[in-house]
């Protein structure tokens, strides 16, 4: 059966740093398992944190980036190169430090990208890709070993926010308008694709964190708290901060 665990650490730096580690070692073991490796990205600053965390540590050589796919979770939707595009700040934190295959690295498209600015297309072209990339005669997806998740302090979790359309939605991926966290516009895996996800992992640091993360580990419901509806097909993994775990209950810190 699936797992939820819940790990609190002192602080937003030390969580960056073991999650970086963890996801080091989920990464070698993955590859010694199968020979590759899949991982969704996500935006935000506990991301930034946690890939900036990796570039710093020394046993990331020991995992074969050239046998990583690399996916995201949402993408803001900005021209190719933007600072506020999730693939730039991944890019700048640690994707252009490592010996990835530039094929394996499965970007959303940009709004100057093949559709131009239509965020409809672009989230059809992402489906298209990542159906590409599934194995032949199994599902619509490529196999996820660790999806990551920042926390909005709504409780969204990529680009699905409360009461948004995205919070229903069925398809692999969809657009997103008229977002309250800017831009507006933009693209996202819907809850059904992340959580076909081995681990789903969502951090979270900091006091403004706190009330979110608590609504959502008390079981909210995910139009109203999107982060309380994903989960891993193994394991759900929280990532918290001393401050972000303020309102969960001491009986859901501990391993369930
Ligand atoms: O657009 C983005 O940045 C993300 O995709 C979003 O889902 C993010 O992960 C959360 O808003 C948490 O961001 P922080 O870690 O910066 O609070």
């Amino acid at each position: 059966m699936a797992e939820t665990n819940v790990v609190v650490h002192a602080d937003a730096k030390v969580l960056a740093q073991a999650a970086a580690a963890r996801l080091v070692v989920k990464l070698i073991d993955a590859q010694a398992a199968r020979g590759f490796a899949g991982i969704v990205l996500t935006g935000g600053r506990i991301a930034a944190a946690v890939y900036e965390a990796v570039n710093d540590l020394p046993a990331r050589d020991a995992v074969d980036w050239s046998r990583v796919d690399v996916w995201w979770g949402d993408e803001r939707f900005l021209p190719s190169g933007d600072p506020d595009r999730n693939e730039t700040q991944a890019r700048e934190a640690l994707l252009d430090s490592l010996p990835l295959d530039p094929a394996r690295i499965h970007a959303m498209p940009p709004s100057d990208g093949p559709d131009g600015n239509d965020p409809e297309a672009a989230a059809a072209r992402y489906a298209q890709a990542l159906a590409a990339a599934a194995k032949p005669g199994t599902a619509q997806l490529p196999h996820f070993d660790v999806l990551m998740l920042g926390v909005g302090e709504d409780g969204h979790v990529a680009s699905i926010f409360p009461e948004h359309p995205g919070a229903y939605e069925t398809r692999v991926v969809s657009a997103v308008r008229g977002s309250p966290k800017p831009p507006p516009v933009r693209v996202t895996l819907t809850l059904p694709t992340i959580n076909t996800a081995e681990e789903v992992w969502l951090m979270a640091a900091g006091p403004e964190k706190a009330d979110a993360v608590g609504m959502a580990m008390a079981g909210g419901g995910p139009v109203q708290v999107p982060a309380s509806g994903v989960h891993g097909v193994e394991r759900t993994l929280w990532l918290l901060d001393r401050a972000a775990a303020a309102e969960v209950a001491p009986r859901l810190r501990s391993l369930r």
